[in-house]
């Protein structure tokens, strides 16, 4: 049980000194006359082929230039407001993105409206590197310059990155157990963890900036690690797990991390190596096109083309294990926040990465911009 679990006198002051919370997402187009518009946003400014956006915009147009991502946050939204509620927490939620709308502009303008002073902000990218983290806090400090004076004052914090926390490992660990003992002949099947590929330079620079990096691989590997031996030993097997990726986007003279998830699973089949795969994309949290797309489209095919029995593990989503996850870190952070001494909680020892970036951390390669969130 966390220190701090126990001090929670009254409906507001649990989360005090927070006065709102901000639930930080992607965002994702809702009709097919956003999906360019979308792209053009996620893009600005990046070497992302022609080819490539065409492609992706297909995805999106297949399912009727809807992504399901917003729709998944705001399912998630309704059950953080009933684990607070649940556990006697009256503070407001506020929900913004960085490419669509609600925009985080938009939030930081409601929050203000529900009279905020500082704001706590969780996002649904739970790991270290600059697309996962230092480029939310720039569009939130971006959003905040956007709103003028009347967000003068406001301070914006955030959540530590979370990947390594027991709420998204237990929710991960659950989905794996039945993914993996619903198969025929789960000892020889192969564990694919699966997250988002990016620029091999961008791994190479993520985390804190004094001589770590490879920060976002390792959290991923590390995670893995934890969730195959648990399983393991869970199920009595001796199962084997490794990490690949998938959503490679850069041009092909560009390095992005390797293996792509459709060249294992044929690799895997040509080598007879596994009974089945069983993917579990640990980079993300929910349902949206990565995995619906990438995975469940792209990567399933592959597997029946090759042979290659595959299974998909099931996204925390709104896992109540997750959820409370959320709200304890969210606890955690107020705790930290009004100087009281906080035990993190994690599953991974020495996963716990601060909740106030260090200077230079996980940097943009690019532009040096303005971020919040940090003591840079
Ligand atoms: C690390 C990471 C996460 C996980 C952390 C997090 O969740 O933030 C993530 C999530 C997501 N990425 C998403 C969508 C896209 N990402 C793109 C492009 C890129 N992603 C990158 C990295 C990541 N992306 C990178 C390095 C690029 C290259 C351009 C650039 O350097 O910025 C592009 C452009 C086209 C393409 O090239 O694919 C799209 C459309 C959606 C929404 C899905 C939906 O609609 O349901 C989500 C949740
Ligand atoms: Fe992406």
């Amino acid at each position: 049980m966390p220190a701090y679990a126990g001090a929670m006198p009254d409906p507001v002051a649990a989360l005090a000194p927070y006065d709102v919370v901000l639930l930080g997402s992607f965002g994702g187009p809702e009709a097919p006359d956003e999906v360019m518009p979308f792209l053009r946003r996620v893009t600005a400014g990046r070497d992302i082929p022609d080819a490539r956006l065409e492609a992706v915009g297909e995805h999106y147009f297949d399912r009727g230039g809807r992504s399901p991502i917003n729709d998944l946050n705001r399912d998630l939204l309704v059950r953080l407001r009933a684990e607070l509620d649940r556990r006697g927490i009256a503070t407001p939620v506020v929900w913004g993105n960085r490419n669509s709308a609600p925009f985080f502009a938009d939030a930081v303008h409601e929050a203000l409206d529900l009279g905020a002073t500082r704001v706590v902000t969780v996002l649904t990218s739970a790991y270290s590197c600059y697309s996962s983290c230092r480029q939310y806090r720039e569009d939130l400090a971006a959003a905040v310059e956007d709103v003028g004076p009347a967000a003068d004052g406001l301070v914006v914090d955030k959540v530590r990155p979370y990947g390594g926390h027991p709420g998204v490992g237990r929710a991960w660990l659950r989905a794996l157990v039945a993914a993996v003992g619903a198969l025929p002949d789960p000892s020889g099947a192969r564990i694919l963890y699966v997250t988002h590929s990016i620029p091999t330079a961008m791994d190479d620079t993520s985390g804190p900036g004094d001589g770590e990096g490879n920060l976002y691989v390792d959290q991923h590997v590390r995670l893995g690690r934890r969730l195959t031996d648990e399983v393991s030993s869970e199920l009595g097997l001796a199962l084997e797990g490794e990490l690949v990726f998938c959503s490679r986007s850069g041009p092909p003279s560009q390095p992005w991390l390797e293996p792509d998830v459709n060249d294992r699973i044929e690799q895997l089949a040509d080598e007879r190596a596994a009974s089945a795969v069983v993917v579990a994309p640990i980079g993300f949290v929910s349902d949206h096109m990565e995995v619906v797309h990438d995975l469940d489209t792209e990567a399933a095919a592959t597997a029946r083309r090759v042979g290659m029995p595959f299974v998909r593990v099931a996204t925390p989503g709104t896992d109540e294990l997750f959820v409370e996850g959320l709200v304890d870190l969210l606890l955690e952070r107020a705790a930290e926040a009004r100087g009281e001494v906080v035990v993190p909680d994690a599953w991974l020892p020495g996963d716990v990465r601060p909740s106030v970036c260090a200077p230079g951390c996980c940097p943009n390669l690019r532009t040096a911009k303005p971020a919040l969130c940090g003591s840079d």
